[in-house]
């Protein structure tokens, strides 16, 4: 076989880059530390990742807390990327994320220095709870969650409920507004590891 013969081996770390890639948002939120370098630092970092190619970043919005309401205005944001990683792969990779941002959880919905969350992926759903419940069950109705979205890819379809353009007409978009438009945001120098990693 020549080097540009297609039936070649594709050249790659891992067998698993010979798949092809799936298309995946995920949901990203703080509300503790530096919100804003903890998102970039997140963004930054996922790209890094193994098996992970950042495809698409929103505009970073300001956001009321939703839930429990007594805790700090969130920033949040949706990602898209393109990945080689299983659904359950790309959930250890952003539970990780977390944990290296020195994420720590205090209670259900509360305040949080990064927040990952595996809004949709290649269009399936996946019902395992607690551990992995695609799509992300509460994403069609969280404006913080449709408003980004909507900016990247409308046309998603989130199985169960419709598309996100559609989605976000059955929301109050009140308690959210643009922080900081994209690619502004993010394109910066990155910031230093939260925690000083
Ligand atoms: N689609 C998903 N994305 C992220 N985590 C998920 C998903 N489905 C199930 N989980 C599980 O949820 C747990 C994290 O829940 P977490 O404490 O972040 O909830 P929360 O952010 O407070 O609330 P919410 O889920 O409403 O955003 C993880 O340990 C993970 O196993
Ligand atoms: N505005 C806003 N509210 C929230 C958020 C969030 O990211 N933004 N995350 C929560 C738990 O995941 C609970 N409430």
């Amino acid at each position: 076989m020549t080097a540009h013969d297609p039936r070649a081996e594709p050249a790659g770390p891992s067998p698993s880059y010979a798949q092809p890639p799936v298309r995946a948002f995920l949901g990203l939120g703080a509300n503790l530390g530096d919100p804003r370098a903890q998102l970039r630092w997140s963004v930054a970092a996922l790209d890094r990742e193994p098996g992970i190619r950042v495809a698409g970043v929103a505009s970073l919005y300001g956001s009321r807390p939703v839930g429990v309401t007594d805790q700090p205005d969130f920033l949040n944001t949706v990602v898209a990327v393109e990945t080689v990683l299983s659904a359950d792969e790309l959930l250890d990779r952003l539970l990780e994320l977390e944990r290296r941002a020195g994420r720590v959880r205090l209670r259900r919905w509360g305040p949080r220095t990064l927040d990952l969350d595996l809004l949709w992926y290649g269009g399936a759903v996946i019902r395992r709870p607690p551990r992995l419940v695609v799509p992300h069950p509460r994403a069609a109705e969280r404006a913080f969650v449709l408003v980004p979205w909507a900016e990247l890819a409308p046309e998603t379809v989130i199985p169960g409920h419709g598309p996100v353009a559609d989605l976000l007409q059955t929301v109050d978009p009140s308690g959210v507004w643009l922080e900081e438009p994209a690619p502004q945001w993010w394109q910066q120098q990155e910031p230093p590891a939260p925690g000083g990693e």
